[in-house]
């Protein structure tokens, strides 16, 4: 899957990427009771322009990513100096209030997360295979400290259409999938797409406390 994923971004096969800030994030972000300054962690987060929205909101961004091409383009159409350093294994570049480390999400620690409080999903969960999305959820989890709310964008394909990434992970998944650890709210269905028959859904999430509250 990895391997799939480079080969992607080096051919240039990267439909998921949007050119505009996604407007469920614009729509319900504030929403959301996240104060200004709380650092968001965004998880597979290619060369995003949401990160910028997030940046320039006032939510410095932490953003992790397998592909080398997606954090090069995403600094190169940025604006700012880029500064480089390394931490925790991960090469990690800065622009602005916008810090990209290039690595496996799975093998970002928990030690290097102290500063997190809030994360953004979208085209995340549903990138990964069914195998792989209860550890993703869980991984997730263990980052955020108690109280920390983010936004999901979900997404199930036409019925019968089992194709992917991006793979269909209809509500029921999504709340059992995180409901051990987040209070999970589902906040809009779209409609689906015409020709592609994808339709997106978006959820709030509040990382509940140690004893489940
Ligand atoms: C469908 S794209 C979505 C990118 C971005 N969230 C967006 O909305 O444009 C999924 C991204 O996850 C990256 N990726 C896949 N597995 C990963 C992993 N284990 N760790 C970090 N990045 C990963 C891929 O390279 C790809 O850029």
């Amino acid at each position: 899957m990895d391997n799939e994923w480079l080969a992607r971004w080096r051919e240039g096969r990267i439909g998921f990427h949007r050119h505009e800030a996604h407007p469920a994030l614009v729509r319900y972000w504030p929403t959301l009771s996240v104060a200004p300054g709380t650092k968001v962690l965004v998880p597979l987060c290619g060369k995003s322009l949401d990160m910028r929205w997030l940046a320039g909101e006032g939510y410095p961004v932490l953003g992790i990513e397998l592909a080398d091409e997606a954090i090069e383009q995403f600094l190169a159409e940025g604006e700012g100096e880029v500064s480089r350093y390394r931490g925790d294994g991960f090469d990690i570049s800065r622009q602005g209030n916008v810090e990209l480390w290039r690595g496996d999400f799975f093998h970002f620690h928990i030690e290097a997360a102290a500063e997190l409080g809030a994360f953004y999903d979208r085209a995340a969960l549903i990138a990964l295979p069914e195998a792989t999305r209860q550890r993703y959820a869980f991984h997730l989890a263990q980052l955020l400290p108690p109280g920390s709310q983010g936004l999901l964008i979900g997404l199930t394909r036409a019925p019968g259409d089992e194709g992917g990434p991006p793979f269909s992970v209809d509500a029921d998944e999504i709340r059992e999938l995180f409901a051990a650890n987040f209070e999970v709210v589902h906040l809009e269905e779209g409609e689906p797409e015409p020709g592609s028959g994808f339709r997106e859904s978006v959820w709030s999430l509040t990382r509940r406390g140690p004893q489940g509250g």
